[in-house]
């Protein structure tokens, strides 16, 4: 066969689609819409049977309402992270509430994806509708679309795993790059505020590896995270709600909001931070929980100052003790405070925590920290509720060689033998000890940093031992007083008991002399009766 010239191939194609073209417009023109309709589906299955290849559109907007597709959102993160290395022309957007700036691929830009083995086209294009509308929403005119193209052999594939594939990837992108946000709750729930929380980008740059603690504590706690993080499954297997709860307790300045900072930014949590004093009452603390998204972190700090949460059982029991009038008076003074105070019971707090409300949503750490431990409710602290109990405790030499890595980059010095030891003997909070740590001025050398740590552990020795004889000191005194006051009280006791057996005995003199005197009487009238004849038998 003899090939055809290019210009005559070129003029053939021209005048089919001409024809086509005027075949198309005659068509539209003449034929009843449903007539139309007819050819047009006709058109469609003829195509359909020589191509062996499905689409699906993916729409950015859907319903009524333009409301962003979730489909869309997810198929658009899910691609942000793999068409950044295969299209060709992509376009960033700063989206609001995300870290940085999202890729996707420009408009009418094809990539070619591949899931267990099947090939996939992704397409992304736009329609501009030809009737023009004054719309509020800016983008409504432009109607953008994902396309997804596969082989019609791969349809179940596609179908049943591959679309969830993508929303679930899609979703994970965009837990990644959103920014995580802080929440507190509103004080005062005004109409305008329609939520009880208000909150601000969580920006707190703190991690596991600047956290100064025993490193194999550390890890306990990270696998005990991950475990959590991984365990939808378990939970739901050992019909559990999906939550765990910490206690961090310790000195202050050992770390406690450190901790909870570094385990948000772990765990890409958000933070809500729940202030208890300005919650009204067990209903309104049921309703902050009920808002909290899920994968979140919910912190009560000071829970022990928060609340006076073993007191408020024994105040009832003593007003129940007291007389009338007193009672009245308490009864009227507490009504006053109440009225400035939150009136969030134990109770409500333990039904917060671990109530049937607390399982509506998943995938949530509650943390308290505290102090004081010992001054917690049992209650509350057990396990179930407070899972794990996680003491932050003064800085040992393990948590101070992450302090002088974070804060000096050094990993050793000739100093650090004598810091070991000073550290194994004196109490100083890792708080205490960074502050020594950092350089004060540009270019401070770290010998200088180090001795100023030495300095202020050997200060902090001076001060607790002072502080150790002072309070001995105190105690010998107490100890003294009370000896003194129990010497006087046995002195008082003999000097009573004295008192008491010498009046003993002289009421028995007395008795003595009166039964004496009336023997005496007796006899002179058994005498004077035997005179007058009269005999009593
Ligand atoms: N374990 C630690 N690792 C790293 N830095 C720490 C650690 N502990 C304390 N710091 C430093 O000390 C500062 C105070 O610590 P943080 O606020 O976490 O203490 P806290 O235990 O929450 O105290 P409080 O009980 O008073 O609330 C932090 O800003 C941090 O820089
Ligand atoms: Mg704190």
């Amino acid at each position: 066969m003899i090939p055809m010239p290019m210009g005559q191939l070129w003029n053939n194609v021209g005048s089919l689609m001409a024809t086509f073209m005027f075949v198309w417009a005659i068509i539209q023109q003449y034929f009843p819409y449903r007539l139309r309709a007819h050819i047009e589906r006709y058109a469609h299955k003829f195509i359909g049977f020589l191509n062996p290849y499905i689409t699906i559109t993916f729409p950015e907007y859907t319903g009524e309402r333009l409301r962003k597709s979730e489909a869309f959102t997810a198929i658009q993160n899910y691609l942000s992270s793999r068409s950044s290395i295969r299209a060709k022309r992509l376009k960033a957007e700063a989206v609001k509430n995300r870290k940085s700036l999202v890729l996707s691929m420009d408009d009418n830009e094809e990539v070619i994806d591949e899931f267990n083995g099947v090939k996939i086209w992704w397409t992304s294009s736009k329609t501009v509708p030809k009737t023009q509308s004054i719309s509020y929403y800016p983008t409504s005119d432009e109607r953008r679309f994902y396309k997804l193209t596969f082989h019609r052999r791969h349809r179940e594939t596609i179908l049943d795993s591959f679309i969830n594939h993508i929303m679930e990837e899609g979703k994970a992108v965009e837990q990644k790059n959103r920014q995580r946000k802080l929440y507190m709750n509103n004080s005062s729930t005004n109409w305008w505020h329609k939520s009880s929380w208000r909150h601000v980008p969580f920006e707190h740059p703190a991690n596991f590896r600047t956290l100064a603690m025993d490193p194999k504590k550390k890890q306990e706690i990270v696998n005990d995270l991950v475990k959590f993080k991984n365990g939808k499954e378990y939970y739901e297997k050992v019909g559990k709600a999906w939550k765990r709860g910490y206690l961090l307790y310790g000195p202050p300045g050992t770390g406690k909001s450190t901790m909870i900072a570094a385990m948000a930014n772990f765990m890409e949590y958000d933070v809500y931070d729940l202030e208890l004093t300005s919650v009204k009452d067990n209903t309104e603390l049921k309703k902050l929980l009920i808002e909290i998204t899920n994968k979140s972190i919910i912190v009560i700090e000071d829970i022990d100052c928060s609340l006076d949460l073993t007191g408020q059982r024994k105040k009832k029991k003593k007003t129940e003790e007291e007389g009338d009038e007193a009672k009245k008076e308490i009864e009227k003074k507490a009504k006053e405070e109440e009225k400035k105070e939150s009136k969030v019971t134990l109770s409500g707090l333990l039904n917060f925590i671990d109530g049937i409300w607390s399982a509506c949503g998943g995938e949530r750490l509650i943390i308290f920290t505290t102090n004081h431990k010992e001054k917690l409710d049992e209650a509350l602290i057990r396990r179930g509720r407070m899972d794990k109990h996680i003491e932050m405790s003064y800085c040992g030499f393990e948590a101070f060689k992450v302090l002088a890595m974070n804060y000096l980059d050094v990993e050793w010095d000739d100093s650090y033998d004598k810091i070991k030891e000073m550290l194994e003997n004196i109490e100083m909070t890792p708080a205490d000890v960074a502050e020594n740590l950092m350089p004060k001025y540009e270019g401070e050398e770290t010998g200088e940093c180090l001795k100023r740590l030495i300095k202020g552990l050997e200060d902090a020795k001076v001060a607790a031992d002072k502080k150790k004889a002072e309070e001995e000191a105190e105690a010998a005194k107490m100890a003294e007083k009370e000896k003194e006051e129990k010497e006087k009280e046995e002195k008082k006791k003999a000097e009573e008991e004295a008192e008491a057996a010498k009046k003993e005995k002289e009421q028995k003199k007395e008795g003595e002399s009166g039964e004496k005197k009336e023997c005496k009487c007796n006899g002179v009238a058994t005498t004077e009766a035997k005179e007058n004849g009269h005999v009593e038998k």
